[in-house]
């Protein structure tokens, strides 16, 4: 057990020197730091909490996962405290950085595979114990692998941690859509029956090509783009070719856990046992291999910083557009990257069957590369199904987050989150250990000790939950959800702590530094996850970013990590999926649209957008109330039926979809009135042909004649059907009817995409 952990630190701002800056991510800032009367360098994550956008529940369950965890190689939380309006998160000062800024500065090929598997099993063994006890890490990546001047090697950053044993509302976060899209397990993207322990294991072998190659597979492409591919391509894995340097059992791991089936992924416990970790080494080869001669952490981050600033700079002067610097941004691994609607849309087009962007040197397996119809494997939805369920969620979301607002907090929480949250953040060791005796003794299988594990217990967490973050952070999200800044829209903006003493500002004054900080607002730490929370469409809202959102049109909102919430299962059984994978996907769209799947599609769709709208009217109402403004208006009245269509697209969607249901009406009489009619043709038929018999009979008793010839006029066994579409109000071209009551509306299909995309992504 670490030394450290014997030892109290203080929770006081003042009991620490902050130095220089050695890492950021995408809610936080990290400093070295002095603690003053222990005479030990730390490492201080400072989180501005006025600027985390709301994610105080990710917070609150990092650092209490952060302080409760106790595994070597767990990067633990010595205490964290509050400080002014930032939280202050005191660790162990990893003086390696991470294994990503490792590569970035000196191995931007990727590592060695003894290195690989020295880190991996370290990583692996960390991922035991958390899966042990309950927790999903859901964000490994080799941003989040940090190394000591030691070489021992830490995994960090639980800021996406999941408890398996939580309920509620809790449970149901294991239905989101958390992560960041190139480490993404398919499962998690899908949102089909949620996920577990295994999005880890799938996440580790993206982790492992990454180390192996300085970069995740599909990391150069936009993030709608990697989640489809993910979802359609074979999964990634080491290339005979390419990747000759390494063991075939290096192969075989990766291979076994990066399979598209969650089940047939391999437990951490028994990965572990892998032939593959016959080649780690000790901390000491890690020290001598990786972090001899580096440069210190600080120079080294300042260095990056740098170089990121230059490429973010020429990238916006040379390509100017905000799409591309936005792809840019995330191609190179940023965190708070950002785009807008357009923007998605532009990158789902992105994926036509031709698709140039492939590179099959990326992808392995190439062979298998093939865009499949994703219709025709049911189990693989797009991201723009993921969002079509959100939606659903999305406002269920709002409704609660409403009824949160309502309950007994609301005039504390809103207006005073910081005070409501000391209590839950000042932590330390001893609080950790006091508050949760529940974690019971870990065995570490390498030095034998005894550490202290923890032992699910679902009051506990309700308890814990009700107190600490999920109340919290649904009663703060609603109102800030809607930040919109500048051009791009930032939903973390800077987290650069202003009131936290900066080495830069307060101390060195460094006027680059502090250039960095204004211009680079969006440039985040390579390491970042993605927490994508989908905004709902604000045209009638009076939210705050409605101004910007009226100059630009609707905006994505977006943070770090990617999370959509996921929907209800009745919403997935929609057989809407498929119309819309087809003309998301462009690569097998069909224009034969069966109306049977189409109309409960728009039917659908429409209801979404009731929903939304009644929850933003529900929210504005809310807000008003809690403002102790007037009254709500008339505009906010809920009563939907008073209101007219959002949009002329709705309006125009709505009359449609009246045609459709008086076409499906009258093809639906023209099929019954056809098989009335085939059903009576061959009774005539056959009472025409009993008529003949009798009268040939009767001619053969009394002379036997040839049969005269059936009228040829009369075709009686063949029924030609009228042509409905003479009759049919259905003004779209190519209608015809056919035996399965298929309707050829190619102009439907982009429709649909058009709606899909308002109703999911509003
Ligand atoms: N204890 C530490 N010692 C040294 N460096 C650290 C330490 N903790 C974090 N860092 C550095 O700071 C970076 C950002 O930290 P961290 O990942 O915890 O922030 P974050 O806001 O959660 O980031 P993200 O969510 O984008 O992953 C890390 O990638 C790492 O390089």
């Amino acid at each position: 057990m670490d030394h450290h952990f014997n030892r109290r630190f203080p929770a006081n701002p003042n009991d620490y020197k902050l130095y220089e800056e050695v890492g950021e991510g995408v809610s936080a800032t990290v400093y070295r730091a002095l603690c003053i009367p222990l005479n030990e360098i730390v490492a201080i994550k400072v989180l501005d909490l006025e600027k985390c956008n709301n994610d105080l529940d990710g917070i609150r369950r990092e650092v209490q996962t952060m302080t409760l965890t106790n595994h070597p190689n767990l990067l633990r939380a010595h205490c964290s405290f509050t400080a002014d309006h930032c939280l202050w998160v005191v660790m162990p000062y990893m003086a390696g950085g991470s294994c990503l800024h490792i590569m970035k500065s000196s191995y931007p090929e990727g590592f060695e595979e003894k290195v690989i598997a020295t880190l991996l099993r370290e990583v692996l063994k960390a991922l035991v114990y958390l899966h042990g006890q309950g927790h999903i890490h859901r964000d490994v990546k080799a941003g989040n692998i940090l190394i000591d001047d030691n070489g021992a090697v830490k995994l960090a950053d639980f800021g996406v941690s999941a408890c398996m044993f939580d309920t509620g509302d809790r449970q149901r976060s294991r239905n989101t859509f958390v992560g960041t899209p190139c480490w993404m397990a398919p499962e998690v993207m899908q949102q089909l029956h949620g996920y577990d322990f295994k999005a880890d294991i799938w996440s580790f072998g993206i982790t492992a090509l990454e180390l192996a190659h300085g970069h995740a597979p599909f990391s150069k492409y936009p993030p709608m783009k990697v989640l489809l591919m993910t979802l359609q391509n074979a999964p990634p894995g080491l290339d005979y070719e390419r990747d000759k340097r390494f063991s075939k059992s290096f192969k075989d791991l990766v291979g076994a856990c990066l399979v598209k089936d969650p089940k047939k992924r391999p437990a951490s416990e028994k990965l572990l046992k892998h032939p593959f970790f016959k080649h780690a080494r000790s901390e000491e080869y890690l020290v001598r291999t990786i972090l001899d001669g580096l440069e210190p952490l600080g120079e080294r981050f300042r260095t990056l910083k740098g170089k990121e600033a230059n490429f973010l700079l020429q990238n916006k002067t040379a390509a100017g557009d905000k799409e591309h610097l936005s792809q840019q941004e995330y191609i190179r691994g940023i965190s708070a990257w950002n785009f807008n609607l357009e923007d998605l849309k532009a990158q789902a087009a992105l994926i036509p069957s031709s698709d140039s962007g492939f590179s099959l040197e990326e992808l392995n397996n190439n062979s298998n590369n093939v865009l499949e119809r994703v219709d025709s494997i049911p189990q693989y939805m797009s991201p723009e199904r993921v969002d079509h369920n959100s939606a659903a969620t999305l406002a269920e979301d709002v409704l609660e987050d409403i009824q949160d607002l309502e309950g007994p907090f609301s005039s504390a929480f809103p207006i005073r989150p910081l005070e409501a949250l000391r209590g839950c953040f000042d932590v330390c060791e001893d609080d950790a250990n006091a508050t949760s005796p529940t974690w019971k003794n870990y065995k570490d299988p390498n030095s034998g000790s005894i550490l202290p594990q923890q032992k699910p217990s679902q009051t506990e967490d309700l308890d814990a939950s009700k107190y600490n973050g999920d109340f919290i952070e649904r009663s703060a999200s609603v109102p800030k959800n809607m930040h919109v800044i500048g051009r791009h829209k930032f939903s973390s903006g800077s987290l650069l702590p202003e009131h936290v003493l900066s080495p830069y500002k307060h101390i060195a004054g460094d006027g680059e530094r502090d250039d960095l900080n204004q211009r680079g607002q969006n440039e985040r730490n390579p390491s970042g996850p993605l927490f994508y929370r989908q905004m709902r469409d604000s045209h009638n809202s009076a939210s705050a970013s409605t101004q910007e959102e009226s100059s630009e049109g609707r905006v994505v909102q977006r943070k770090g990590r990617f999370k959509v919430t996921s929907a209800d299962a009745g919403n997935k059984a929609t057989p809407s999926a498929n119309c819309m994978v087809n003309s998301v996907s462009g690569a097998s769209t069909n224009p034969s649209v069966n109306a049977a799947i189409v109309l409960p599609l728009l039917q659908f769709l429409l209801q979404q957008n009731a929903m939304q709208r009644e929850t933003l009217i529900n929210l504005i109402k809310c807000l008003e109330q809690t403002c102790g403004q007037q009254e709500p208006s008339d505009a906010g009245s809920s009563d939907l039926s008073q209101l007219p269509p959002a949009s002329s697209k709705e309006k125009e969607l709505q009359s449609y979809l009246v045609h459709l249901q008086q076409s499906v009406g009258s093809l639906g009489d023209d099929v019954q009135r056809l098989k009335y009619k085939n059903a009576q043709k061959p009774l005539q038929v056959s009472s025409d042909s009993a008529k003949l018999e009798l009268a040939t009979a009767a001619k053969d008793v009394s002379s036997p004649q040839p049969a005269p010839m059936v009228d040829k006029g009369k075709k009686p066994m063949v029924v030609e059907g009228p042509r409905p579409s003479d009759h049919s109000p259905l003004a779209v071209p190519a209608l015809e009817m056919k035996t399965n009551l298929s309707i050829d509306v190619p102009a439907l299909s982009y429709d649909c995409r058009e709606s899909v995309d308002k109703a999911c992504i509003p």
